[in-house]
C-alpha cells in the first residue's frame, strides 16, 4: 500500500453555490462546517491538506489554500490549480459538501492503488463519484489540456484518463450523500440523526 507521506488531500470549496445560495463548505451540521467533515476524514491519511479556494474565509482552518489558477471553471479546474501545487504523486480529493464521509471509505481508494491506474473513484449505487477520488499528479496535465479548449466537464476528462472505480458496500451507502439545494440539507441531517 502506498504510503501516507505520498499522500496529499485536496478538497475543493470554490464555485458558484448556485442552486444551495452560501457557501457549501461552511453549511453547518451537529454544530460543525461541512468542510470540517472532508478534513477529518483525510486527516489520517494524508500527509498535507489543502482548500483549493478563493475565499480567505477557510484560512480559519489553518490549512494551505490554494486560489483557483483558472476563475469560475468548475470543479475540473480546481482539481487542475490543486494538483499544481502538490508535491505528491497521489492526491485525494474531496468536494467540502459530503459531510457523511469518512475514512474508512476514503482508505479503499489507497487500498487498491495499482500501477496503471491515473484516477481511481468510488462508485455508488451505479453513479462514479469524481470528487472522491484518489489522482495521479501527472493527469493535471491532460485536465490542463480540456481546459485550454474550454472543455470544462470533469467526466469527460476523467475519460480521457486510464480510471477505476471502487464499488461501496451497503454499510457505506450514505457516506457519499452530497448537498446542492436546501431540501438536500434536510435530507442529510436526517440521515446524519439515523
Ligand atoms: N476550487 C473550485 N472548486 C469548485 C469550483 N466549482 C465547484 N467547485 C467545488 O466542487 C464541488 C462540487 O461543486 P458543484 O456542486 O458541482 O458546483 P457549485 O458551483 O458549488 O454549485 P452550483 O452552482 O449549485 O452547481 C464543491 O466542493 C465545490 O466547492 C471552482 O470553480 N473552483
Amino acid at each position: 500500500m502506498i504510503n501516507k507521506k505520498d499522500i496529499t488531500g485536496i478538497i475543493l470549496a470554490g464555485g458558484k453555490s448556485s442552486r444551495m445560495g452560501t457557501d457549501k463548505g461552511f453549511l453547518m451540521l451537529d454544530n460543525k462546517p461541512f468542510i470540517q467533515y472532508s478534513i477529518q476524514a483525510l486527516k489520517p491519511l494524508v500527509s498535507e491538506i489543502m482548500i483549493v479556494s478563493d475565499n480567505s474565509n477557510y484560512d480559519v482552518f489553518g490549512l494551505k489554500r490554494v486560489n483557483d489558477i483558472k476563475k469560475n471553471a468548475g470543479p475540473m479546474a480546481g482539481i487542475y490549480s490543486g494538483l499544481e501545487a502538490s508535491s505528491t504523486d497521489y492526491n485525494l480529493i474531496l468536494s467540502c459538501d459530503i459531510p457523511l464521509i469518512s475514512s474508512e471509505v476514503l482508505k479503499k481508494l489507497i487500498e487498491v492503488v495499482d500501477d496503471n491506474s491515473e484516477i481511481i473513484q468510488i462508485e455508488n449505487h451505479g453513479k462514479t463519484m469524481p470528487l472522491i477520488a484518489l489522482y495521479k499528479r501527472h493527469i493535471k496535465d491532460t485536465f490542463n489540456g480540456f481546459l485550454q479548449k474550454d472543455e470544462r466537464r470533469l467526466r469527460v476528462a476523467v475519460k480521457a484518463c486510464k480510471s477505476k472505480t471502487i464499488r461501496l458496500e451497503k454499510a457505506h451507502e450514505f457516506s457519499t450523500m452530497n448537498v446542492n439545494t436546501k431540501e438536500e440539507l434536510k435530507q442529510i441531517e436526517n440521515a446524519f440523526n439515523h
